[in-house]
């Protein structure tokens, strides 16, 4: 993507065609005349077309948050062949009932390198996670790593939406709405049921997906912020309708109730010539992220830093939020800048995709992962916590990091490759050993 000016339907260096606009109804044709005007299901659809709704709520729910498409495609998806169980490699799903849920303090390293060919959905690796997959309630933490592109084979998830983020090597997502380009510091939110490939743009790629359950990602309210800040609807961008008019054998992957199920296809299934409508992938850039913070003292609490918020059914308690934390000044007085000790009501899992985090001096690295869960006590390390408390207070530019945080309401249970893994650090409390007594009556 580039980085400056207007998205409207504008291409990019790289030669993709992008329409702007979080929650916006888009519309988009490949073939001049593929879209029906005035009516979605006409007796004949344009060009020889089947029209297809895909729904990502409820016929019913109130139109704030009712959310379709209509595709305009070769073949109906509906012709094809049973579906069959497939090798779910390391994907879980919730109910998570291997491990007990654990109030420890854990870290991990990044996942090892893949060690043969593998795409990215056979490189999923789920950390562990909350709620039940069937409910439509709760979140899982995945990781991934790859080094090939899925070839001839396209997946879909029908548990919940997939809030990828890479962490190393770009991403090509051809989805059934067009073509996205996700690179590191980027983020690609696929929608429930909605099918994508996704093609390497680097030997390998490597990054964390957020599994959302439950009530699809929004943009959070503003309050007292006023009508612009934070996460801006205009700098999500949505696909152009992009085809693939391909026969032969196509291997279309369906996650579905926890399992992966498959099924062969005699065509590309990304064979959408038009569509419009509200459920739809999206990419954004992090770096556009305007971070509103104090400009007088202390350290705000880091919900200021929601991108995308999945709200439950109590309001103001998320499901789970996706926060990041992006380049800005510090310039509280009198101020612990870094973030403060803690003890949280919700369950934060973090990662880093680049550089270095503020609460932590080391340990926490890119493509590795924390988890504090409920009411775990943590927050800035020995190393940090003697800096700051004696850090000259001038304006402070940070700008060495890009991390982010997956908080949910529900605590997380790992799985027990998580648990177990060779990647998770051993000795995390350390990094709070040794903070001193200085109480002094
Ligand atoms: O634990 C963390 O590092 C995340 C976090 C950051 C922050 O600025 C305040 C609270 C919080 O949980
Ligand atoms: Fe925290």
């Amino acid at each position: 993507m580039t980085g400056t000016g207007n998205e409207q339907a504008r291409k990019t260096a790289e030669g993709l065609v992008y329409s702007s606009g979080f929650g916006n109804e888009h519309s988009s044709e490949a073939v001049p005349g593929a879209l029906p005007v005035g009516r979605n299901s006409p007796q004949r659809a344009p060009l020889g077309l089947y029209a297809e709704q895909l729904s990502g709520s409820a016929f019913t729910e109130p139109r704030r948050h009712n959310r379709r498409s209509w595709l305009y495609r070769i073949r109906p998806s509906a012709a094809h062949p049973p579906f069959a169980r497939a090798n779910r490699g390391e994907i879980r799903s919730a109910p998570f009932t291997e491990c007990l849920p654990d109030p420890n303090r854990l870290r991990w390293n990044p996942l090892p390198e893949p060690a043969d060919p593998t795409d990215f959905v056979d490189g999923l690796w789920t950390l562990g996670g909350n709620g039940d997959a069937t409910q439509r309630s709760g979140m899982a933490v995945h990781l991934y790593h790859a080094n090939t592109s899925m070839d001839r084979r396209v997946f879909s998830d029908a548990d919940g939406e997939l809030l990828i983020v890479p962490e190393r090597g770009g991403l090509l997502l051809r989805t059934e709405f067009g073509l996205l380009r996700a690179e590191p510091g980027h983020v690609a939110l696929i929608p429930r049921g909605v099918r994508f490939r996704v093609e390497l743009l680097d030997a390998t790629a490597r990054g964390y997906v957020c599994e959302n359950y439950g009530r699809p990602f929004e943009l959070p309210d503003l309050g007292p912020i006023g009508a612009n800040g934070l996460a801006n609807a205009r700098d999500f961008l949505a696909p152009t309708a992009a085809y693939e008019d391909v026969e032969g054998p196509v291997e279309v992957l369906n996650k579905f109730g926890g399992n992966l199920w498959t099924a062969t296809y005699g065509h590309s299934p990304l064979d959408v010539v038009a569509w419009h409508g509200s459920h739809l992938p999206y990419v954004y850039d992090l770096r556009r992220f305007n971070v509103i913070g104090s400009i007088s003292y202390d350290h705000p609490d880091p919900s200021i830093f929601t991108v995308l918020t999945s709200p439950s059914d109590t309001p103001g308690l998320a499901g789970v939020d996706f926060v990041v934390f992006a380049p800005r000044w510090l310039v509280g007085e009198d101020t612990f800048r870094p973030p403060y000790f803690h003890r949280n009501v919700m369950t934060e899992y973090m990662g880093l995709i680049e550089g270095a985090y503020d609460a932590k001096a080391e340990g926490f690295v890119p493509g590795g992962g924390s988890l504090h869960n409920m009411m775990s006590a943590h927050g800035p390390d020995r190393e940090t916590f003697e800096r700051a408390s004696a850090a000259e207070l001038a304006p402070q530019k940070i700008d060495d990091g890009l991390a982010f945080m997956f908080e949910t309401r529900w605590p997380l249970t790992l799985t027990a490759q998580a648990r177990d893994a060779g990647h998770l650090q051993r000795g995390y409390d350390d990094v709070w050993q040794g903070l001193q007594r200085h109480f002094r009556p």
